[in-house]
Order: C-alpha cells, then structure tokens, then sequence
C-alpha cells in the first residue's frame, strides 16, 4: 500500500490548539504554514479537499488555568477561541472548517465514537489505583501531577506524556509524583476507569507502520513509532475523573470525562461534519473511503496521539481509514530559546499582525525557508529581516516589478508581442514549464523548505533573464527585441503569480491583480505552466504596478529585540523578586494582626544538597531538611554562595509559601535572607545547637 497515489480527495487535519494561549511562530512553523501550503496547492491541482481543524478545548491544563485566574474554564476558552481564529483567519490560513471543541457536534461525535467502542468491547474496564491529592480531594492525572520520566529521567514529565522524550506515560508510571494543585505527594486511590488496550494493536501497528510505511513516513516520525512498538505498549486509561470534558456516556461512568488526547482528535471528524453540513456534502467519503487521502499535520509532541492512540481507535471503530502520512516537525526556537507561552517568549502571531500590517507572506515566507523540517530551528529576527530583504524585496519584488514598470513605460501597459524567440528566450521558457512538476515533487514529499527555495529560483531566473537582457539599454537600439523579452518576462511572472499561491497567497493575489490575471477568457493554472507556451497574450492590459514587498528597516528589528528583552527581564525579575531582598532598607511595611503573623509558618531546615540552576546565573536548586519532609527550594543566591559553601547550613524556612515553579523547578518554600554592610547575602538562622529541623518559629 504505502502511499496513496491517486486518491479522490483528501481530508487534511492540522493539529487542534489547544485554548490555553494565542498563536506563536512555533505553532505556525510547526503545523498550520505547512498544512496550509499544502492544503492550497491541493486546490491548485484541482483536488477535492478538505482541510479542518478547531480549538481543543478540554482538559486539564485549561481547567487549571481557569482555577488560577479564578474564572470559568469556559471563560478561557471563548477567550482564546476567538483570538486564534481571528488570528488563523487574518494570517490567511485557508482552514475550510474551523470548530471547536465545546461544540455540540464534537460532544456528540465523541460519546458515539466512544460508545461504539465500549459496545463492542473495545475497552477494559478496571478499578485501579490511582493518584489521589488528600488535600485538594481529587485525582490526579495529566497536567495535574508532575515527577520523574521512567523513560528518560526527565523531572518535570506529566502524568500523561514526558514532552522531553515523547513517551506516553500513565501517571501511575511516574517516579516522586508530586501533586501541582497542592505540592503534595499523592496518595493512591482506587476509582473505576476504561482502558485501551493499546497491547493488543501491536501486530496491527506493526504491520501498519513498520512494514508498510516504512519508506514514504518521515525518519524522526517513524523511528519514534517503532521504538515505542519494539518496547511493547500498554493499555491507557481514556477516561478521568475531572469535571472539564465529555462525560463518560456510559453506566458507570458519573463525574468522568473522556481523556483529551481520547475526545481531540476525533474532533478533526467533528470538524469535516461541521464543514460537510453547512456545504450540503457527505461528510463520511473524506473519513471512510479507500480513495481519500488523509494527512495529519502536527509538532513532535503529537506523533504517540497521531500514528499510536488515534490510529488504534480508527482501526477499532471498524469504519475509518488510516492516515497516509503523518508529517510531524521537529520544534521552532526564538533566538535561542525554547517558545514557551508562560514565559512569554514567543512571537505572537495576533501582535506581529498588528506590527507588521500586509506582511502576513513575509512571515510565512521566513517560517517557511527555515522550517524545522529535520531538526530543531531557530527563528531569529535578523533571519526574518533578511530574508525579506535579500530574497522576497530583493529578488522576487524586484523582479515583479521592473517587469510591470516596463511594460507600462513602453507600452502603456499592454504585453508586447514577441517577434522572434532566440534560444536565451526559448530556455527561460523551458525552464518556466519545468517548475510546477519540480515544486510538486517536493510538496508532495512534505519538503516545504524545499519547495520554497525553488520557488525563488524561479523569480531569481526572471531576474536573471532580465539582467542579462538589459532591455532598458536596448529600448534606445532595438525596440523590437524589447518586445520579445518583456513578452517572456511577463510569462514568468504570470507563472510566478501562479505557483506562488500556496506559499505567498496575498502576493499571489496582488500580483495576479496587477497582471489581471482572472479577468482573461481562459486563465492558465498550475498544470497549464507546463503545457501552454503563452500564460499572458499579448495584446493583454495590466493594471498600474505596485510594490509587492516593502524592506523592513533595522529600527523596526531592532523594536522587536528590545521587547524579548524586556520580557527576559520581566522573567528575571519577577524570579529574583521572591527570593531576595531590595537593596535599599525598605520603609516599614503596613502592620498586620497577630492573626496575619501566625498564618506565616516558618521553620528551622539544614541545607542538605545545593547546586547551581543550569543556564540562570543567580539561582541555586537546595535540597533542605525539614524535618517532615525534604523540600526543593530555589534560591536566587548564586552570586554569593557557591553551592559546596552552604550543605549543612541551618537556615529559616517560610515553609508554606504557595509553591511556584522557577525556570521550570517547583520552589516549596522561601529561605530567609538579609544583607550585611557590603551588600552580600546572609542566611537568617539560629544559631543555637539542639534546635531541631522542622521545629517551628513563633
Ligand atoms: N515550538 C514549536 N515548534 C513546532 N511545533 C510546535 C511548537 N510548539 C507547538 N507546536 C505544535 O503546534 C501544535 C499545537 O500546539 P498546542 O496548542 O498543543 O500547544 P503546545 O504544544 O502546548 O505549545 P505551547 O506550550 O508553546 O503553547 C502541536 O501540534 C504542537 O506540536
Ligand atoms: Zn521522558
């Protein structure tokens, strides 16, 4: 089987966000520029397509952040709904259907789907134990516990997935798992939950994805599928004990929902009903047929939920076809670092379509030419900036425009008729018709980068051709070979009108206005650049010529370093503001009720392992003994103590301070600190002997 050659139509799924925050560049590189290229140029070739996608809504992460800001979990995701798909929609990502999650359709899709399942006795159902927060009296599972991968070693791996090696984990699996409501070390309780088999779809898989797809499927996605094959998988538990999702449809299942990663992805099935509904089609052909093609456009994290989990659940249900590829990308930095949307390091897409207003292709453009295709990228600004200006101003506007600029010099804008083709003028031909099957070629092996690079090669032939011809010399000795190359320059540049859509649409689109491209009898297409040996006939008019791309400047660059800047010294200070104290003496503070003071629950501890934060300069991670337990504490003391200096150091500790996490390690707790005359730190402590640690301060 492998690949699907000539299917019908295709179903193209790009990941659903999930409504937690705003659109960045990772998010766009990633997934939503690449499945857009592609979907568009599906189009282009004449294809029945349909290209879906929606807001993933559920969860716990989205249940714990409307915790936190104190709103409801529905607050947050009609907040960050409509942000993303305005934003989606003013970026000219071409979705033909954007849903939602919430959404009544999903919720029914969902139950049936799951329904279906349990009928057929798809599920174990089985009452485990589980991870339990006594204090917060609820059960712990995906983003609401955190402990040590049993994969990697990775210390911040989640109960449902380590984002460091990909593993889907059970939180059972987990080792120290610590509660992130409370900081508590979790009990286990026994509750009722359905698991998928995952164990008994390992000859499927196996046979599916090792065997069949070996060749066409990408070597980072393939090599993670089989490496989880050949370790052997495990059932998952699909439902939760949550009160955000799609409850349980089934006896039994009260007060459960159905996992996200369980109700997400059927939501792309949810999506294709939404679209086929309001478009008077058949939504089942684009998700039940041979002949379609599906594709699934994602990020790294998603290839267990897309090529293991979902794929399993298709082959369960019965109905479903499977995707034909699943071609994931590796990760996009900012400048170095990982985005990270609670860091607020990222280029957020609604901000740079405000800051760079009609600059939409630009960005595509330099997302594109540096996708994180095989490896991780980084995204800088001053790539950004060139890219704009060596290759899309310098090179395809310059091309574009000369040409226009010409022909309404010579010839009040209509295209001259050519007289006599020489070879020069016959290869630059040639070469026009060669593009759409070498640009094909790559789109359909996934290579975007790729792809677009050739598409500059084209503007850069035009270019050339123009250059080497000089009819602005030759105007004053041979106006009749003028007439032939601007001819030929003005094919190349209808080509370029053409073949551009997918990856530069809005430029497309202007370019074909100046050339009134959909105003001729039979407008040529893509395949036509191949076939036809005239794509603008003379004797055409044009529209006045305008500039396709601006340069952009280095003030306006140098703006958008100043603001990750500042958002890096936002992050330092906002870290450093806990854990140390103003230079200056402070002004007394406002007084406080005996009642306020003995809220405070501050502690004798010994520092019993110290080290220093990797990458941050004043940070040290302590281990301290407190008596009862054994706390992580970070610290912003490096600049004063070196980390061997302090193990055995009796120290104060607020010991319940609401827990925080700093450059991503949760801090349980504050050690009192002072200064001394020169400015360097002191630890408050008793230094009587005898004192226990864990005795209390009051
Ligand atoms: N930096 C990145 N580079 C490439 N793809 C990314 C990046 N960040 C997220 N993605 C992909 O974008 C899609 C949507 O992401 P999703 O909404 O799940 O956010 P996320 O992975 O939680 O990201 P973040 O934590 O940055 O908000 C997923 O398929 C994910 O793999
Ligand atoms: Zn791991």
């Amino acid at each position: 089987m492998a690949q699907n050659t000539s299917p019908s139509r295709y179903t193209i799924t790009a990941a659903l966000p999930y409504t937690n925050g705003p659109i960045h560049i990772g998010h766009l590189a990633g997934v939503y520029v690449p499945a857009d290229i592609y979907s568009r140029y599906l189009r282009l070739k004449g294809n029945d397509v349909a290209f879906v996608c929606g807001s993933d809504e559920h969860g716990v992460a989205i249940s714990m952040k409307a915790k936190k800001e104190g709103v409801t979990p529905k607050e947050i995701i009609d907040k960050y709904h409509a942000i993303i798909k305005k934003s989606f929609a003013d970026f000219g990502i071409s979705f033909d259907n954007y849903s939602r999650t919430s959404a009544e359709v999903h919720h029914k899709t969902a139950s049936e789907f799951f329904n279906k399942m349990y009928e057929q006795g798809d599920f174990i159902e089985e009452e485990t134990e589980q991870l339990y927060d006594d204090e917060a009296k609820q059960f712990l599972a995906d983003r609401f516990v955190i402990g040590t991968c049993p994969k990697c070693g990775h210390e911040e791996a989640y109960g449902d997935q380590c984002e460091n090696c990909g593993s889907s984990l059970n939180a059972t699996d987990l080792i120290n798992p610590k509660s992130t409501i409370t900081g508590t070390v979790p009990s286990l309780k026994k509750t009722k939950h359905w698991f998928l088999p995952l164990d008994r779809y390992e000859g499927f898989l196996k046979k599916w994805i090792l065997e069949e797809h070996k060749s066409d499927w990408k070597p980072n996605v393939y090599g993670q599928c089989k490496s989880w094959i050949d370790e052997g998988l495990k059932p998952r538990a699909v439902t939760r004990d949550l009160d955000w999702g799609i409850p349980v449809p089934v006896e039994g299942g009260e007060g459960k929902v159905l996992y996200v990663w369980f109700d997400a992805p059927i939501g792309y099935i949810s999506s294709t009903k939404e679209w086929a509904e309001r478009e008077g089609k058949d939504w089942e052909p684009y998700w039940k047929s041979k002949d379609t093609k599906l594709v699934h456009f994602i990020g790294k994290d998603n290839i267990v939920f897309h090529c293991i989990i979902f794929p399993s659940m298709l082959e369960a249900n019965g109905d479903y076809i499977l995707p034909d590829n699943v071609p994931a990308n590796e990760f996009l930095n900012l400048e170095g670092n990982k985005l990270s949307t609670s860091k607020n390091w990222a280029v957020w897409l609604h901000e740079y379509l405000e800051e760079f207003p009609n600059m939409q292709d630009v960005l595509r453009y330099a997302l594109t030419a540096n996708a994180p295709e095989t490896k991780d990228n980084d995204f800088t600004w001053k790539d950004f900036q060139s890219r704009n200006n060596n290759e899309l101003v310098a090179i395809f506007g310059n091309f574009v425009n000369r040409v226009a600029v010409l022909t309404h010099k010579y010839y009040d804008g209509a295209v001259p008729a050519p007289t006599n083709l020489n070879t020069v003028d016959k290869e630059a031909l040639e070469a026009l018709k060669a593009f759409p099957d070498t640009l094909s070629k790559s789109l359909e092996r996934y290579r975007f980068r790729e792809a677009s690079q050739e598409l500059m090669n084209l503007a850069r032939l035009g270019n050339k051709y123009l250059a080497d011809q000089e009819p602005w010399k030759l105007i004053k000795t041979d106006e009749e070979r003028v007439k032939t190359i601007m001819f030929v320059a003005l094919q190349i540049a209808t080509g370029l009108a053409i073949l551009s859509e997918p990856f530069l649409p809005f430029t497309s689109n202007k370019l074909k206005g100046i050339l009134r491209h959909a105003e001729l009898d039979s407008a040529s297409h893509w395949d036509d650049i191949a076939t036809r040996d005239v794509l603008l006939p003379a004797g055409h008019q044009l529209n006045p010529s305008e500039l396709l791309f601006r340069k952009i400047e280095d003030t306006e660059i140098q703006q958008q370093l100043d603001k990750l800047e500042a958002t890096k010294k936002a992050n330092a200070s906002t870290t450093l503001s806990t854990d140390t104290m103003d230079k200056e003496t402070a002004p007394l503070k406002d007084t406080i009720t005996f009642d306020d003071f003995s809220k405070l629950d501050l502690r004798v501890g010994t520092i019993i392992e110290a080290e220093k934060m990797p990458k941050a300069d004043k940070l040290l991670i302590l281990k301290v003994d407190m008596g009862l337990d054994t706390r992580t504490i970070v610290s912003g003391i490096a600049n004063s103590f070196k980390p061997e200096d302090i193990l055995g150091k009796k120290v104060t500790v607020v010991a319940n301070l609401a827990p925080r996490k700093l450059r991503g390690v949760e801090s349980q707790g504050m050690i009192l600190m002072t200064e001394d005359k020169d400015g360097k730190l002191v630890f408050v402590n008793t230094d009587e002997d005898g004192v226990n640690n864990g005795e209390t301060i009051n």
